[in-house]
């Protein structure tokens, strides 16, 4: 059976709401603080850490890039806990997550970032794995700590083809 093919599209925050939180400057809330010497862009991500002992974490992810067209066979979700990933350099990166349906993850969605943007799943949003395109990328990232469990994985299976648009050019 060929893979299922699933091309990219732009992240916006209206065209991402469904699934999670696009963090960004632009549309968001914003004020001065510090006597006017910094601006605030406020609330941009819902942070959730649920379950035993739970914590939030802030930690730092050194990501290898992948090669595309992306074989996407797997996905992920976090029962426990929010994870918001925020990169630390300005180029694009994939994001894939999946509506829920009876029978677990939906048909996936593909995002691609621009560079600045980073993403906050909530929940339970099945998504794909921290995925930079072309070149290793650092990102901060915020996520649940604590007992239990927060992790689940779903193997598809038929694998899907993840393209990048044509402009996207890795
Ligand atoms: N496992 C881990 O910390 N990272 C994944 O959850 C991911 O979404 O990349
Ligand atoms: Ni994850």
């Amino acid at each position: 059976m060929t893979d299922r093919i699933i091309t990219a599209h732009p992240l916006t925050r209206e065209a991402f709401a469904p699934f999670g939180d696009v963090i960004e400057t632009e549309g968001a809330h914003h004020y001065p603080i510090n006597d006017g010497r910094c601006e605030r862009y406020h609330d941009l991500a819902r942070v959730e850490a649920n379950g035993p002992n739970a914590r939030v974490l802030v930690s730092l992810f050194k990501g290898t890039p992948y090669a595309f067209p992306l074989k996407l066979s797997m996905v992920e979700r976090h029962p426990l806990g929010s994870q918001a990933f925020m990169p630390l350099s300005p180029a694009p990166f994939l994001v894939v997550v999946c509506p829920d349906t009876d029978d677990g993850p939906g048909e996936p969605q593909a995002f691609l970032t621009l560079p600045g943007q980073g993403v906050n799943y909530p929940p339970n949003r099945w998504h794909g794995v921290l995925t930079p395109i072309g070149t290793p990328q650092d990102f901060l990232v915020v996520d649940r700590g604590g007992d239990g469990s927060n992790l689940e994985e779903f193997h598809f299976s038929h694998p899907y083809e993840i393209r990048l648009p044509e402009s996207a050019g890795a």
